[in-house]
């Protein structure tokens, strides 16, 4: 497979419920990133149809709706999902094993009886916006590199191609899961701009450098006066880097 390039490796995180704003950010982005994310806000609000208007910008589109829930609810929410033909999807992988495998499962019988491409299927370890205080306060004593190292072993063992986790555990995961494992990145602030509600951060350059595979970028770009301009200045880091 050719070397994505800086531009490839951006996903921008479309978090609307405006389907016109979403269309018109998609339309603007091509070129300029490697894809869209559509999550929970847009897809609460726009659904399966605001989907289908955002895929006609022609932008490859990862769909993050981080399922979880008993095995057999992931794979048919998986089965429901498929004919939107996603390039990523995401599914929880504090959901354990059985979960994850039926997610794969489906995910593969979905794409067989469609007839396209399996999306790459990636588990979420530990949100971006947690740091070390609020992860212990719900109970999880492990420190966060080595509980993210142990879920997406475990997301790997159980079939999915990746994980999303923060910069800070790329260079752990890498050693533990292999060059071929899918490093989906969100938590990225460009130097400069605010952090908002994320708190394991890091610049995309360094992000990239560590071995991200996709960096996942919002507010940096959708807020930005330019979100063209802001997605290209973003890819020249990564170049640069
Ligand atoms: O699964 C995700 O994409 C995700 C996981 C995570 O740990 N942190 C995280 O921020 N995200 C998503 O990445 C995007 C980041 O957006 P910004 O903070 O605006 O750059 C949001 O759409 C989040 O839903």
């Amino acid at each position: 497979m050719a070397e994505l390039t800086a531009s490839d490796r951006i996903l921008c995180a479309l978090d609307t419920t405006d389907p016109d704003k979403a269309t018109s950010l998609a339309t603007q982005l091509r070129g300029a990133v490697g894809g869209v994310k559509l999550g929970l806000e847009f897809f609460g609000a726009c659904g399966p149809q605001g989907f289908a208007e955002v895929a006609k910008a022609g932008m490859p589109i990862f769909l993050d709706l981080k399922l979880h829930d008993i095995p057999h609810t992931v794979a048919q929410a998986i089965h429901a999902l498929m004919p939107l033909r996603p390039m990523i999807m995401t599914i929880h992988s504090g959901g354990g094993a059985p979960m994850m495998k039926a997610a794969a499962e489906a995910a593969t019988q979905a794409a067989e009886k469609i007839g396209c491409p399996r999306p790459i299927i990636v588990g979420v370890t530990i949100l971006t916006s947690l740091d070390e205080q609020d992860i212990a306060a719900v109970g999880l004593t492990t420190p966060v590199e080595a509980q993210v190292v142990r879920m997406a072993r475990l997301a790997q063992d159980s079939g999915l191609d990746g994980v999303v986790c923060s910069p800070f555990e790329i260079s752990a995961i890498r050693a533990a899961c292999g060059p071929d494992f899918k490093l989906v990145v969100p938590g990225i602030r460009p130097q400069g701009s605010a952090k908002g509600d994320q708190k394991r951060i890091m610049t995309p350059d360094q992000a990239v450098s560590l071995g991200a595979d996709y960096i996942v970028i919002g507010r940096p770009i959708t807020q930005a006066a330019d979100p063209v301009a802001a997605a290209r200045q973003i890819a020249g880091e990564v170049n640069k880097a």
